[in-house]
């Protein structure tokens, strides 16, 4: 019989909760093939005055990050990252983009050469003046495969096991059916394709585009311009993965992990929230409105907005991208908030 794999998960926000159970749930439905535990790391924190690790482990919740969702009995949550990661054969990484590099430099050395990682990290790795996307952090720093999982998904209605698709990306055909099968259960329904790039950078692209949709809204804008202000945000995120990433295939944008992520975080992610509370609200800043709306939950869109801004200015092609470099620019606070609708309206194609 083949030896059971050791999945470990490296992050406990508000997504990684909710994966921790449809992960849990599924290794307990497949106990020959998996170790029965599965341990989740859990950055040291304490909540009203207890450690959060003792919290999710006694009560079997998470009540920072994502308070209804029920955690099953195998999740083992641990502010010991070496520990949760030893001898782990599959390595699920679900973090804010930002900690990715730090996380790794721990992990450096400590994991198993034959290992396999799956990223669920949406946002791009900037190191010097070089924009890599996430899961490559992961690959060349660990020298192990690393295949991704994006989509329409956003945190709590999956918790709430409303149905909804994500898509896996991963070369290896083999690895794409072993993480579906890891994933995939009766309302989290997954397509797996090859092409783990654009997958990757759609994800990655979409929290700029749900910044803008957010403004829209804020701003008193409609369903009309918020439409506008997808299509010419999927036309950037197509132009840009065409620009930057030769290898990217403009079919894939037509995935969950595309348009359907694209379309959902435009209504009612935490980028979309934050930043229409900006719009409306604007001696605000948002990064106070982050800590006050999101209690710890970070926002990945003005970072990803900073990271693709600096690329655009580096190969001076900001103005073929308008829409994010008005983005940044607003979020980095050079300028109004008020500027967007211009924005839209004298989008090149519009003159
Ligand atoms: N929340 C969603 O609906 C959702 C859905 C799909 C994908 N994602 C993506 O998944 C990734 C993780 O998102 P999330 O919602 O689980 O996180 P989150 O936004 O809830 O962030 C909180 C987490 O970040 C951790 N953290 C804070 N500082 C840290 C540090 N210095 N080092 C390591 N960890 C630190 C906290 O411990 C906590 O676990 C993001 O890239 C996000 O875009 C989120
Ligand atoms: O809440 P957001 O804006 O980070 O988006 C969450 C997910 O990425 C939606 O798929």
């Amino acid at each position: 019989m083949a030896k059971k794999k050791k999945v470990s998960l490296i992050g406990s926000g508000n997504w990684g909760t909710v994966i921790c159970k449809i992960l849990g749930n599924n290794i307990l439905c497949n106990e020959h093939l998996y170790e029965k535990n599965l341990p989740m790391f859990v950055k040291k924190e304490l909540y009203n005055g207890i450690d959060l690790c003792d919290i999710i482990n006694e009560k079997k919740m998470n009540k920072k990050y994502m308070p209804h969702c029920f955690i099953p009995d195998n999740v083992m949550a641990s502010s010991d990252l070496l520990e949760v990661t030893d001898r782990a054969d599959i390595l699920v990484f679900v973090l804010p983009h930002q900690y990715v590099r730090e996380i790794c430099e721990t992990l450096k050395g400590h994991v198993k050469n034959d290992a396999i990682a799956i990223s669920l990290i949406k946002g791009f790795d900037v190191y010097g003046n070089k924009l890599d996307l996430i899961s490559n952090v992961i690959r060349s720093q660990l020298n192990i495969p690393c295949s991704v999982l994006m989509g329409a998904n956003l945190a709590y209605e999956v918790a709430l096991e409303m149905y909804s698709e994500a898509t896996i990306g991963c070369k290896d055909e083999e690895v794409g059916i072993l993480m579906k099968k890891l994933f995939q259960t009766h309302y989290f329904r997954i397509v797996v394709v090859d092409d783990e790039l654009t997958v990757e950078l759609g994800g990655a692209l979409k929290n700029i585009v749900a910044m803008g949709a957010g403004f829209s809204d804020g701003l008193n804008g409609g369903h009309n311009t918020k439409s506008a202000v997808i299509r010419l945000g999927l036309m950037e995120m197509m132009s840009f993965s065409k620009m930057f990433f030769k290898d990217s295939k403009m079919s894939t944008y037509f995935e969950s992990s595309g348009l359907g992520d694209l379309v959902t975080t435009c209504y009612a992610g935490r980028n979309h929230r934050v930043a229409k509370e900006f719009a409306s609200n604007p001696q605000q800043t948002l990064e106070n409105l982050e800590m006050n709306l999101l209690n710890g939950q970070k926002l990945q869109g003005p970072l990803t907005a900073a990271e693709v801004a600096c690329v655009l200015k580096l190969h001076n092609v900001e103005g073929r991208f308008p829409m994010f470099s008005t983005i940044h620019k607003i979020c980095s606070g050079e300028m109004p908030v008020s500027s967007f609708m211009d924005c839209l309206k004298n989008h090149p194609e519009h003159l």
